[in-house]
């Protein structure tokens, strides 16, 4: 466990050349350790001021200070920012006299850490915090908002209100057995208060699955027969000439792989070697380790030309795709006339248009945000987790509710059924905070920014 007690300083900004840097101070000494490097010493108040730092008598900096006085900060401790000028080693020279002076560097996400044990904020409001700092794409960004400011929080309050009545009712019943009858007491009511809890933790780790994926990247894999384009669409797609692409059947020999961030969903993508029978080593090495990226893919981008779609090599790769998502993608597709477009149009499903050599890939763009984006995510009116920790919490309430359903219509004693559900409440606690175990916090807050 960090120490508490202790005053700390870090760099809220990336130590680098920049105009200014911003540095934290955050503990009960914060003001008297800004003071000791001012000559005109601030009070403490809730202020901004403009000072000169000084070394003894050396000045040091002309800076901006912003002060808190607990508990009405962030941290809910005294607090005084520095705004310095930038650059390396004015930064960390400034730091560097703020711990000669008693603070000592903070660990990573420290300040929210402290946030959290003073409550300024929940738990679901700190990760909301770092899910925010760290969004590749718009969906992300805006989860991260919402659950910093708290703004479906109530949601969790109200299942745990749900839940605590369902195990007071119960207690009711094994405390005083000859009650059968007390309102809400008899097992279809108690069952079906129950199930409406369910719902709404099923929807809600649906919905936060769903989110996790699209905000951690969709593992998708460009796949398709030699020199349809399959490169060509990779670079298209990351604005990069990554990949090589020429005209020579089997370019591609081995996987290359990069990241893209769409509005709504972000893809590591894969590019394969084109797929035909051949009886060179290396490519065929590569046609193996294709096939295996289809398996392992989430989405595949299944790549081809107007002529070739019926063909052997084609129909090998369809038959790999029966339980895959996929899309089939028909590049080169400003070689196409438009009653060619339609007759795969009314042949296939989930056929886009692309022409990668005109950077012309938005069909496929908005196909693949469609196929994964559905209004839960979108409308943002409803609480979503994207990180794995909360999630498993989560988990953990859904397996503990199921199983007390099952256990009360399996006519099990229903003090076994309390149990689960004591536990279902425990982790709903620990899910925003309200509840925790000391190193679980100290793990969740070394992911984060130093001085966040
Ligand atoms: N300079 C600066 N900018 C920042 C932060 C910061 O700490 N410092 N933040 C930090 O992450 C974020 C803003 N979040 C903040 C949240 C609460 C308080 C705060 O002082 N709250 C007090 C007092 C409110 C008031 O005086 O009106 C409180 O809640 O009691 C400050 C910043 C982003 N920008
Ligand atoms: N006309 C046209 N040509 C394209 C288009 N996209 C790619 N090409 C050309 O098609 C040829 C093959 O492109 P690649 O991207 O190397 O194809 P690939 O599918 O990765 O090929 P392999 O590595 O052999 O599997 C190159 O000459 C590209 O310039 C397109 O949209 N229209
Ligand atoms: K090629």
């Amino acid at each position: 466990m960090n120490n508490i007690n202790q005053t700390i300083v870090a760099p809220t900004t990336n130590i680098s050349t920049q105009a200014i840097s911003l540095i934290r101070i955050s503990g009960d000494d914060s003001f008297n350790i800004i003071n000791k490097l001012l000559n005109l010493k601030i009070t403490e108040t809730k202020n901004v001021w403009v000072r000169k730092l000084f070394d003894k008598n050396e000045l040091v900096d002309e800076v901006v200070l912003t002060s808190f006085v607990a508990p009405a900060s962030f941290t809910g401790e005294n607090v005084v920012e520095i705004a310095c000028h930038g650059g390396i080693l004015n930064t960390q020279r400034i730091i560097n006299l703020i711990i000669k002076n008693g603070a000592r560097m903070a660990n990573k996400g420290e300040f929210s850490q402290r946030a959290f044990l003073n409550n300024k904020i929940d738990l679901i409001q700190a990760e909301g915090i770092n899910d925010l700092i760290f969004a590749k794409n718009e969906l992300a960004l805006k989860i991260g908002v919402n659950n910093m400011s708290g703004t479906h929080n109530q949601s969790i309050i109200n299942l745990k209100a749900n839940l605590l009545d369902i195990i007071s009712r119960i207690q009711v019943s094994i405390d005083y057995p000859d009650y059968e009858d007390v309102e809400g007491n008899s097992i279809p009511e108690l069952t079906s208060a129950l199930s409406d809890i369910n719902v709404e933790v099923n929807k809600l780790l649906k919905r936060s699955k769903m989110a996790i994926k699209n905000t951690n990247g969709i593992k998708t894999a460009i796949v398709g027969k030699t020199n349809v384009g399959k490169s060509s669409l990779l670079n298209a797609l990351l604005n990069e000439d990554k990949a090589i692409v020429t005209d020579i059947h089997g370019t591609t020999r081995d996987i290359v792989t990069g990241e893209i961030n769409l509005e709504h969903i972000s893809l590591n993508l894969i590019d394969t070697a084109g797929i035909r029978n051949t009886s060179d080593v290396v490519e065929s090495l590569g046609i193996e380790k294709s096939f295996k990226m289809i398996e392992e893919a989430e989405l595949v981008l299944f790549v081809v030309n107007n002529e070739s779609i019926e063909d052997n090599e084609n129909k090998n790769i369809f038959n790999k795709l029966t339980d895959k998502k996929f899309i089939l993608v028909v590049n080169k597709s400003e070689l196409l006339s438009d009653d060619e477009k339609q007759q795969l149009l009314n042949q296939f499903n989930n056929v886009v248009f692309t022409s990668a050599i005109n950077q012309d890939i938005n069909a496929l763009i908005n196909k693949i945000e469609k196929i994964h984006i559905s209004e839960e995510l979108t409308k943002n009116d409803s609480l979503i987790l994207i990180n794995i920790e909360q999630i498993s919490f989560v988990e953990q309430v859904k397996e503990r509710l199921e199983r007390s359903l099952n256990a009360i219509i399996a006519g099990m004693p229903i003090d076994i059924v309390n149990v689960d559900l004591h536990e279902a409440w425990n982790y709903l606690n620990e899910l925003i905070g309200e509840q925790y175990d000391e190193e679980i916090i100290d793990n969740i807050f070394k992911k984060y920014c130093l001085g966040k």
